[in-house]
């Protein structure tokens, strides 16, 4: 069994940590937070040792009658591996702790690439991973744009991806976000981060992406065109897409419009926490003009690096190959719609 610590248990950390749980090779060892909030008092109820991330701080935890198993510290020389779920920029300074106590570590893509030996998507480039100590789980969006690259580029060779990234202004529970009522260019330069993340996982590839902010919390959506080398039609890049494990092509009779009605048949479909683990690309938008092809996706920025995190405990512990590993996640998860 591999010993898993999460450090940062918020959105994409409690989820990782129930994603662990689900595991048939993993245990949780336990998570750490720097504060006794309702995140807090739901993973003692779920029963997961908590552990203090700020010594300082273990105190406000015993005044919420919140109890603790210790400080971060001993979850880290108790993994195997640590998942950094921290927000953007804490990952980097929580280096050093990994690297004291020799435990490999997982950040998020909040991260700069240059922080780790590895940029990871699992479909991609799981063996880069293999042994490696400081690894970076992409973006949501980079995941999602790395899942569609891989098969694409296998199948028949990409000259340019061209893709424009509707970003929602913040998770639903981030209400520090708002209230918010505009439409920002974000960022205002080009190329928007993502091109040069999805490079850190294909470093051949051409890509050009712009970003935007929207007032919606639910979902990104991208607008995507890819210029293909090998002749395709719409029907053969449909199947293939459908043949891949996080891709889920919308089929038209479920008349799935957007965000909302997709969360609604995830939320119908017993997800936890209304969680879409898959890429959802709207098959009617999936469209060749010669050499390019189209297609809009929509991207659960909550959940989507999941089971990429899952993958990646995996690869940097070598316990399984990248199909084994994606097969496993997939059905502990319970993937496919
Ligand atoms: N949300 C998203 O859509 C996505 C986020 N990411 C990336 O994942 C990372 C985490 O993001 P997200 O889950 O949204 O962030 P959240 O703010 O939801 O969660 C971060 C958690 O870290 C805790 N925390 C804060 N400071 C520390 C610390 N010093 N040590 C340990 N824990 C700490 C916070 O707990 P406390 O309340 O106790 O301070 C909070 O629960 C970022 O790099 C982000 O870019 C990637 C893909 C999608
Ligand atoms: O990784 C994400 O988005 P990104 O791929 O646009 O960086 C998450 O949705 C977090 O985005 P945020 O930086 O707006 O919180």
């Amino acid at each position: 069994m591999l010993s898993v610590g999460v450090n940062g248990y918020g959105t994409i950390g409690k989820r990782v940590a129930d994603a662990v749980v689900a595991q048939p090779d993993m245990e949780l060892v336990g998570v750490a937070k720097t504060r006794p909030n309702y995140e807090a008092g739901r993973a003692v109820k779920n029963g997961y040792p908590l552990y203090a991330a700020i010594e300082e701080r273990a105190e406000k935890f015993d005044a919420a009658d919140i109890d603790l198993a210790g400080l971060v510290e001993e979850l880290v020389e108790e993994a195997d591996v640590m998942v950094d779920a921290t927000p953007s920029g804490i990952g980097a300074e929580n280096k050093s702790l990994y690297e004291e106590h020799d435990t490999p570590a997982l950040y998020q893509g909040g991260e700069d690439a240059d922080l780790v030996d590895t940029s990871f998507n699992a479909r991609a480039n799981f063996a880069d991973a293999a042994g490696a100590d400081h690894v970076r789980v992409v973006s949501c969006n980079t995941t999602g744009l790395s899942r569609l690259v891989a098969p694409l580029e296998e199948e028949y060779g990409i000259e340019k991806v061209r893709a424009t990234l509707v970003r929602r202004g913040g998770d639903p529970a981030q209400t520090d976000r708002g209230p918010i009522n505009d439409i920002l260019p974000n960022p205002r330069t080009i190329p928007s981060h993502h091109g040069p993340d999805v490079q850190t996982i294909f470093p051949d590839l051409a890509i050009d992406t712009l970003g935007l902010k929207v007032p919606a919390t639910l979902m990104h959506t991208h607008s995507i065109n890819v210029s293909l080398n090998g002749d395709a039609t719409a029907d053969e890049v449909r199947e293939l897409l459908e043949s891949q494990s996080r891709t889920f092509v919308i089929p038209e009779h479920l008349d799935i419009d957007g965000a909302g009605k997709l969360k609604e048949f995830a939320l119908d479909a017993g997800r936890p926490r209304g969680d879409l683990w898959e890429n959802c690309i709207w098959g009617e938008s999936i469209s060749v003009e010669g050499d390019d092809l189209y297609l809009f996706q929509a991207i659960h920025q909550e959940s989507d690096v999941v089971p990429e995190n899952v993958d990646a405990i995996r690869a940097v512990a070598e316990t399984a190959d990248a199909d084994e590993s994606i097969e496993t996640t997939n059905d502990a998860l319970g993937m496919g719609l």
